[in-house]
C-alpha cells in the first residue's frame, strides 16, 4: 500500500504529491488546496473498496498517504451545494480547530476550461467545474448511529447472558 501513490503519478506531479503528503503528514496546522488528481491517487481513484459512507452532502472515500495515514475525502454531490455554500462551508470550517469537531485538513474545488458549442452554433471557450472536495482528518469511530446501535446490541448480548445465568 505504502508505494500506491507515486506508483500513479508522473516526475514533476510526484515531486507536488509528496510535498503535499508532508504537509498532510505533518500535522493539520493549516487545510491545504488539494488537487484533484491527488484525491484520486490517495483513495484508489476513488473506489468502491474505499468507500467509508455515504451521506446527504455525498459519498465519502477513505484517501491513504504513503506512511499509512489516512484521511477522509468527501465528494460533494454536484445539486446539493452551490459555488457560494461551498466556500461558506470552508471558510467555516478552516477556521475551526476544537478537539470535539472533526478537523477539516483540505478542499478541492477545480475547473477547467472547454470548447462547447451554443445553439446558435456558435463556439465558446465555458469554464467547466470538476467535482469538489472536503478532507478531514480520518476518525475510525464510525458513525453515531452505527455506534448507538453497536452499544444497543452489546448491551442486548449482556442482558442475554445475564438472565441465562
Ligand atoms: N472524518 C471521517 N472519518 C471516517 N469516516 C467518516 C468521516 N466522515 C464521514 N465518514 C463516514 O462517511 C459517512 C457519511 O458521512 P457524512 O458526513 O457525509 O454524512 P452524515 O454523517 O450523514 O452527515 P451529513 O448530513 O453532513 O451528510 C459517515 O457515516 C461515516 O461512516
Amino acid at each position: 500500500m505504502g508505494n500506491e501513490t507515486s506508483k500513479l503519478t508522473s516526475r514533476p506531479q510526484s515531486l507536488e504529491f509528496s510535498r503535499l503528503e508532508k504537509i498532510l503528514q505533518d500535522g493539520y496546522e493549516k487545510p491545504s488546496s488539494l488537487p484533484m488528481d491527488f484525491l484520486k491517487a490517495i483513495t484508489h481513484d476513488f473506489s468502491k473498496e474505499r468507500e467509508l459512507g455515504n451521506g446527504g452532502f455525498g459519498i465519502v472515500y477513505k484517501g491513504v498517504l504513503q506512511n499509512g495515514k489516512e484521511i477522509a475525502v468527501k465528494m460533494l454531490r454536484d445539486v446539493n451545494l452551490d459555488d457560494d455554500q461551498f466556500q461558506k462551508e470552508v471558510t467555516i470550517l478552516y477556521g475551526l480547530k476544537h478537539r470535539n469537531i472533526v478537523q477539516l485538513v483540505g478542499y478541492c474545488a477545480e475547473s477547467k476550461l472547454e470548447y462547447a458549442t451554443l445553439e446558435t452554433g456558435k463556439h465558446v471557450m465555458a469554464e467547466v467545474r470538476n467535482k469538489r472536495f472536503i478532507c478531514f482528518e480520518y476518525l475510525n469511530n464510525k458513525s453515531l448511529d452505527e455506534y448507538i446501535s453497536g452499544m444497543i446490541m452489546f448491551q442486548h448480548a449482556c442482558c442475554t447472558v445475564l438472565s441465562s445465568l
